[in-house]
């Protein structure tokens, strides 16, 4: 089990990435993601769901035409742990691989 970041942690990561916030509670961080379309959409999620999967790391998200809105979090420890920055550093480098705006 990945061990729980800190306030200071979080925001250290944080500040280290684009676009990424941490979500009110302090207990998961949030990005929101817009593609050409809804192909390249799907395209991401398709790339970041196989990675998910090989983790076993898994995302909460919900896609609506051209955008995705993440939420990374770790369910087991409650909290944002270094597979979530893990997870989220891969999903930087698909969406720009995969025609984000
Ligand atoms: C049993 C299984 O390994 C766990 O439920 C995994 C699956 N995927 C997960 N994904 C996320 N984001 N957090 C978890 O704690 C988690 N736990």
């Amino acid at each position: 089990m990945a061990e729980k970041l800190t306030a200071d942690d979080r925001t250290a990561q944080l500040a280290a990435m684009d676009g990424w916030a941490e979500a009110q509670d302090g207990k998961a961080i949030t990005k929101t993601f817009k593609f050409d379309g809804f192909e390249a959409a799907w395209g991401f999620m398709t790339r970041v769901a196989i990675r998910a999967q090989s983790m076993d790391h898994h995302p909460d998200w919900s896609n609506a035409y051209n955008k995705v809105v993440v939420e990374l979090s770790s369910h087991d420890v409650g909290g944002v742990t270094t597979l979530d920055i893990e997870l989220a550093e891969y999903m930087d480098v698909a969406a720009s691989q995969t025609g984000a705006k």
